[in-house]
C-alpha cells in the first residue's frame, strides 16, 4: 500500500484523518491529475492568509482598499465563465430514467471514458488542495461531510466562507465516516471541455473547466442539492433550494418560513429583509439552501447547510438590502463587480456615481457612464460569512434547526401570477410547486427573461427524476402531523410600461404578514380557481398609496390566461409520462375544471 502523502496536518489531526477511503481517494486523484503539490486545508487563519497572499501575488485576487474594505478582495473570472452552465451539467445515474427528462444524463461508463481523462495531468504546475468541509451546524445530527479536491485557490477561499471547514469538519471524520467526494479542476477553462458530473450512487462529483460558483464550489449546488436531494429521497428528508427566515410579529409571536425562488429571484433579499411595518422583526437562517426533516413533534424542521452567502451583487443597495450591505463591510470576496477610482467596488443599483465618473468594469476595462454594457456582470457576486449579517441570530447554529410554518414558492413573472396566493392543501401546494414557472435570469448562461418551468426552483438542482421528487414531496406531507401551509408569491408583476406593480424588498413583510395570519387561521380571503388571494382589507397597505391603487391588478387572476398556462404546464408534466404521481394529475385536472367553471 502506498503511504498517504502530503498529510501536512498537525499530529492530532493525522490520527483523526485515518479514513482509508479518504486517503486512498486523495492519492488516486493526485496520481491522475499530477499536481505539483498536495495541500490539506485545515481552515486555520494561517492557511487562509497564505492562500490569499499567493492569489494576490499571481493576480487571482485583487486586494481592495484596506481602509474602506478591510481584508476584502476582487476576483475577475474568465469572461466565458461567469454563471452556471446547465447544459454542461450531468446526472450520471446508472439508468437514464433515474435522472429523468429534466436532467442531462451521462452513463457512469461514458463519464469514465470521456470526462475522467480530462483530469489527466490537469493539475500539472498547480497545487491540489484537499478541503474537508461540514454542511450544517457543528453539532447537528442533520449535518453531512464532504471533501472537495480542487486546484483553484479561489475555490478554497470561497469554501472557507461558504462551509464549515477546519475543526468543525475534521473532528467528525472517523475511520469509516461517509462523505461526499468532489473533484474539481479548472482544466483549461474551455467551455468545450467543461463538465459538471454527479454520480448519485457513489456520492461523487467531478467538475472540470469552470471556476464559477455553482459549477466549482461543489459544496453548494452539486453536494447540498443534487447529491443531497438523492440522499434525502432515500432517507426520508428534503434538500431544497430555499431560504429560511424567522419572523416575529409585534405581539412577540415567532414563525419560520422557507421560500423557494429560482436563482436570482429574491431569496437572499427576502432572507434579510428590513420590515417596513413597525414592530416586526426578522431573523435570517439561510439564503439559498435548506435541509428539512420531520421532527419528533411531526413538524418540519429546517437547517441551513451553508455558512456563508454567495449573493447576487447587482440591485443590492443600502435601500434594497441594508443587511447585506452591512455584512459586506469587511472579509468579502467580490467576483466580477466593477471598481471605482478610489478602489471601492461598484455594481448597477448600488448607488449613484460622480458626474462622468470612469470605472474599471468587471473585465478590467475602462467604463464610462455612456457605455451600453453594464459595469458589473449581471451575475456578479459577493461571498461573505453569514455571521457578518446583522440579522443572523442563534438559530443559525441550532443543531435541531427551526420549525417551518409556511413554505413559499415564487417566481419572476411580468404577467399572470398574482402577488400572493394560498394553496388549498398540501397536495395542491405540491402541484403549485411542481408547476412553478419563472423567467430565466443571469445566474445561468443563456437568454434571460424567458418563462420556463422550474419546479420548486429545483429544475437545475434535482439529482433524480423529478416525477419521483414530486412523489417524495407528497409522501413527506403525509408524514407531517402539521404540514406547513403552502403559498405562491410574485414580486415582479409589471404594468403596461414594464414598471413593477409592487415595491418589493422591505415591503414584502406585508405579504409575509398576511401569510402568517393565514397560518394562524385569520384574515379574509378571496377564493379564485388557483387558490386564495387576500381581500384588500386583509393586506396591510398602510402608507403605500400606489400599491393600494394597484391592488386589483396585483391580485388579479385571469381564468382564460391561466387556462393557457395550465395547458402549457400539462405538456411539461406529460414529459414525465407514467412516472408522474396520480395526485399531481388529479390536481392538474381539478385546476383546469375550476378555471373552465370560472370562464363559463
Ligand atoms: N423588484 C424587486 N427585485 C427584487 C426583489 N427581491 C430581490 N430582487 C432583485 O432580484 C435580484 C436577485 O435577488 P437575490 O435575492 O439575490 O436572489 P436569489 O434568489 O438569492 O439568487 P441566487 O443566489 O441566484 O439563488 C437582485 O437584483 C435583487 O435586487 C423584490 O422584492 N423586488
Ligand atoms: O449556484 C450558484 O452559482 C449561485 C446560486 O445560488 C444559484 O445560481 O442559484
Ligand atoms: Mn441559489
Amino acid at each position: 500500500m502506498r503511504a498517504p502523502r502530503a498529510l501536512v496536518l498537525p499530529e492530532a489531526r493525522r490520527t483523526e484523518m485515518t479514513n482509508k477511503e479518504l486517503t486512498n481517494w486523495v492519492n488516486e486523484v493526485a496520481d491522475h491529475a499530477k499536481p505539483d503539490a498536495v495541500r490539506w486545508f485545515d481552515g486555520s487563519k494561517l492557511a487562509m492568509l497564505s492562500l490569499e497572499d499567493r492569489m494576490v501575488a499571481d493576480g487571482t485576487l485583487h486586494r481592495l482598499d484596506s481602509e474602506s474594505h478591510p481584508h476584502s478582495f476582487l476576483h475577475r473570472s474568465h469572461p466565458t465563465d461567469v454563471a452556471r452552465t446547465e447544459h454542461l451539467t450531468f446526472i450520471c445515474s446508472k439508468h437514464e430514467q433515474d435522472a429523468g427528462p429534466t436532467n442531462n444524463w451521462m452513463s457512469p461508463e461514458q463519464a469514465q471514458a470521456d470526462v475522467w481523462p480530462l483530469f489527466a495531468g490537469a493539475m500539472k504546475g498547480r497545487t491540489m488542495y484537499v478541503v474537508p468541509y461540514l454542511m450544517g451546524p457543528a453539532d447537528s445530527p442533520w449535518s453531512r461531510l464532504g471533501v472537495e479536491i480542487t486546484d483553484s485557490p479561489y475555490v478554497v477561499a470561497n469554501l472557507a466562507i461558504m462551509t464549515r471547514t477546519g475543526d468543525a469538519a475534521l473532528r467528525r471524520f472517523g475511520p469509516h465516516t461517509r462523505f461526499v467526494r468532489g473533484v474539481h479542476s479548472l482544466g483549461d477553462l474551455s467551455p468545450t471541455r467543461r463538465f459538471i458530473c454527479h454520480f448519485p450512487q457513489t456520492r461523487t462529483i467531478w467538475s472540470i473547466g469552470s471556476g464559477y460558483g455553482g459549477n466549482a464550489l461543489l459544496s453548494k449546488k452539486c453536494h447540498a442539492l443534487r447529491i443531497a436531494s438523492v440522499e434525502a429521497h432515500e432517507e426520508g428528508w428534503m434538500a431544497e433550494h430555499m431560504m429560511i427566515l424567522g419572523i416575529t410579529n409585534p405581539q412577540g409571536v415567532k414563525h419560520y418560513v422557507a421560500a423557494a425562488f429560482p436563482s436570482a429571484c429574491g431569496k437572499t433579499n427576502l432572507a434579510m429583509l428590513v420590515p417596513s411595518l413597525p414592530g416586526w422583526k426578522v431573523e435570517t437562517v439561510g439564503d439559498d439552501i435548506c435541509w428539512m426533516h420531520v421532527g419528533d413533534d411531526g413538524r418540519l424542521w429546517a437547517v441551513n447547510p451553508e455558512a456563508g452567502f454567495f449573493g447576487v451583487a447587482p440591485g443590492t443597495s443600502r435601500k434594497t438590502n441594508p443587511n447585506a450591505l452591512a455584512a459586506l463591510g469587511r472579509d468579502v470576496i467580490f467576483t466580477n463587480v466593477a471598481l471605482r477610482k478610489d478602489g471601492t467596488p461598484w455594481w448597477e443599483g448600488l448607488g449613484p456615481l460622480d458626474d462622468g465618473e470612469v470605472l474599471t468594469d468587471w473585465r478590467g476595462n475602462l467604463w464610462t457612464p455612456g457605455t451600453k454594457e453594464p459595469a458589473a456582470h449581471p451575475n456578479s457576486r459577493f461571498t461573505v460569512s453569514a455571521r457578518q449579517c446583522p440579522t443572523v441570530g442563534p438559530s443559525f447554529d441550532d443543531p435541531q434547526g427551526v420549525p417551518i410554518s409556511a413554505i413559499i414558492f415564487g417566481g419572476r413573472r411580468a404577467r399572470l401570477t398574482p402577488l400572493v396566493y394560498e394553496a388549498r392543501d398540501w397536495a395542491h401546494g405540491v402541484y403549485v410547486g411542481a408547476t412553478l414557472v419563472s423567467e430565466t435570469t443571469a445566474a445561468a448562461t443563456g437568454a434571460v427573461g424567458i418563462p420556463r418551468n422550474d419546479p420548486m426552483a429545483m429544475l437545475p438542482f434535482c439529482g433524480f427524476n423529478m416525477a419521483d421528487y414530486f412523489g417524495h414531496w407528497l409522501s413527506m406531507g403525509r408524514r407531517l402531523v402539521e404540514p406547513p401551509k403552502i403559498f405562491h408569491v410574485n414580486w415582479f408583476r409589471t404594468d403596461e410600461d414594464g414598471r413593477y406593480l409592487w415595491p418589493g424588498f422591505g415591503e414584502n413583510i406585508r405579504v409575509l404578514k398576511w401569510i402568517l395570519e393565514r397560518v394562524e387561521g385569520s384574515q379574509a380571503v378571496r377564493p379564485t380557481p388557483i387558490g386564495n388571494v387576500p381581500v384588500q382589507s386583509a393586506l396591510d397597505l398602510s402608507g403605500l398609496d400606489t400599491a393600494r391603487e394597484n391592488f386589483e391588478r396585483l391580485v388579479a387572476v385571469d381564468p382564460r390566461a391561466w387556462l393557457e398556462e395550465v395547458e402549457r404546464n400539462g405538456a411539461f408534466l406529460d414529459r414525465f409520462g407514467e412516472r408522474l404521481p396520480e395526485a399531481i394529475r388529479r390536481e392538474h385536472r381539478a385546476l383546469a375544471d375550476r378555471l373552465r367553471t370560472a370562464i363559463s
